[in-house]
């Protein structure tokens, strides 16, 4: 045969190959899928007469609040109407102990000036004729140019404060807003929940099935490992049992998460009355993570439960944060106690406590500056803050701010300032922002303490208390 006519039979042949190979392919990948779309069993049903759930995060109750350990609850007073208080501003205090002052050790302020980027003039270069030295003779010396200087535009990251009305009107009772912000965490969340049903609902699960499931795991930010615990238990209970359908898959998987984020613990925040004494509120954090913001919300939601609030502004530190919180402050009607930037952080807490005793009023939010785990002197600052509280009254509650954009990192600091200053809740903020919620159970995990409020977005009633069942039911997804 001719050798054009053996080329062609060759390529007829690879071609039939490479066609069938396809063909079987697609075969198996769609056996292997497991169609999302089926009615899911086990997934909670809304109430009667409330919207159908639509898998975004939807807290069932409202932020829950709660006195100190073995104290006498106070009942809530009877409030006349709210007028907005003149903030109390402290004479400037600042102490010589020998402790360390505010800044030591400190990161630049998020909102100080920075230089900024600028377009520098240069001079147009002079062509000049190449000089030939005589022998014997020096060259001469080109002139150096003269810049003139430059005016910099300076750049200022101004801090969010949402546009509130001001007195109380526009406070929203905490009840039923939360369902408004179930569609911020599906947004970002669901990608990783629907991604892991994919996994698990595969009609054959080998030893690669299972390393994807817990990479998935890892890339939400579980840590490796309550990634690899999760892993492991899914693969003993599809060992045990089984998966014939997406809605078995849903309903495992719903288990093994729920139970990763140990529902059972206590996550009402410690901010009702006790003993005759307000109770004491200290929220920490590193810089920008949304300290100020949560106080502002917080307090928002005391007031709006007919609570009487104290706010101290102690982060002394960044200037706009006293700012920021004063304009919380007589928005939501609560005494701001404030002193003037680089003021002793302890000496304003001190005097907040001081004032919510004498106010007598339910609860004393105290904001502090943001500080970075890594620095001693500010962490050292911190303790120092807590330990002046504590001559006048008992701090119920230590709120740890953590941006849960910054993933693994916020672990670190999680273990550091919960040795500084016994941390009893955390804060998870901008959870909008992320499609990695896994560091709620890394973050639980290695505290043993429990995510009691998560930060959705940063307008005044963007805060929900945390509720596993619901967290994970937005994770999942439809
Ligand atoms: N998207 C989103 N933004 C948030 C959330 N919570 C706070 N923010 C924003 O995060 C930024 C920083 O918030 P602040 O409350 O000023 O942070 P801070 O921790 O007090 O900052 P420092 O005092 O510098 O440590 C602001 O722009 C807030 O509006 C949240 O849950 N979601």
């Amino acid at each position: 045969m001719e050798t054009w006519l053996w080329i062609i039979l060759i390529i007829v042949l690879l071609a039939v190959i490479v066609a069938g190979g396809v063909a079987i392919g697609l075969a198996r990948s769609k056996r292997n899928r497991i169609s999302l779309r089926q009615t899911p069993v086990g997934k909670p049903t809304a109430p009667e007469g409330a919207p159908p759930i639509k898998g975004g995060y939807q807290a069932g109750s409202s932020i829950s609040f709660s006195a100190g350990p073995g104290t006498a609850l106070a009942e809530p007073p009877v409030l006349p109407p709210r007028s907005v208080p003149e903030p109390l501003l402290l004479p400037e205090r600042t102490e010589v102990d020998g402790q360390p002052g505010v800044g030591d050790d400190a990161s630049v302020p998020r909102d100080s000036i920075r230089d900024d980027v600028i377009d520098v003039e240069l001079p147009e270069p002079v062509a000049a004729e190449p000089a030939i030295a005589e022998p014997g003779t020096a060259l001469p010396v080109p002139a150096i140019p003269v810049f003139a200087p430059v005016d910099r535009p300076q750049v200022r990251e101004e801090p969010v404060i949402p546009d509130l009305q001001p007195g109380e009107e526009n406070i929203e009772p905490a009840e039923g807003r939360l369902e408004k912000l179930r569609s911020r965490l599906s947004r970002s969340q669901t990608a990783f929940g629907k991604s892991l049903l994919g996994l698990l609902g595969a009609a054959t699960l080998d030893d690669d099935s299972w390393a994807d499931i817990e990479d998935t795991l890892l890339m939400a930010d579980l840590g490796a490992g309550p990634a690899s615990e999760i892993a492991d238990r899914l693969r003993a209970e599809v060992a045990a049992h089984g998966i014939s359908s997406a809605a078995d898959a849903r309903a495992l998987l719903r288990t093994v998460l729920v139970q990763a984020l140990s529902p059972e613990m206590d996550r009402s925040i410690k901010a009702l009355p006790h003993d005759g004494r307000p109770s004491v509120v200290l929220v920490v954090g590193v810089n920008g993570t949304g300290k100020t913001t949560t106080t502002g919300k917080l307090a928002r939601v005391l007031v709006a439960g007919g609570r009487t609030v104290v706010l101290g502004a102690a982060d002394t530190f960044r200037a706009a944060a006293a700012d920021q919180l004063q304009t919380w402050g007589e928005r939501v009607g609560a005494t701001v106690v404030r002193s003037s930037a680089g003021a002793d952080p302890a000496a304003v807490a001190f005097d907040a406590v001081k004032r919510g005793i004498e106010e007598g009023v339910d609860a004393v939010l105290i904001d502090t500056a943001g500080r970075l785990h890594t620095k001693t002197g500010l962490m050292d600052e911190l303790g120092k803050v807590k330990r002046v509280i504590e001559k006048q009254a008992q701090v119920d509650e230590v709120l740890l701010v953590l941006d849960a954009t910054t993933g693994q990192n916020g672990m670190v600091q999680a273990k550091v300032f919960s040795e500084v200053v016994n941390v009893t809740g955390i804060v998870l903020t901008k959870l909008d922002g992320t499609a990695k919620g896994g560091i709620v159970i890394a973050v639980q995990r290695a505290l043993g303490v429990p995510v009691k409020l998560v930060g959705l977005g940063e307008g005044p009633d963007d805060l929900a208390p945390f509720e596993p069942g619901a967290f994970v039911d937005a994770l999942l997804g439809d």
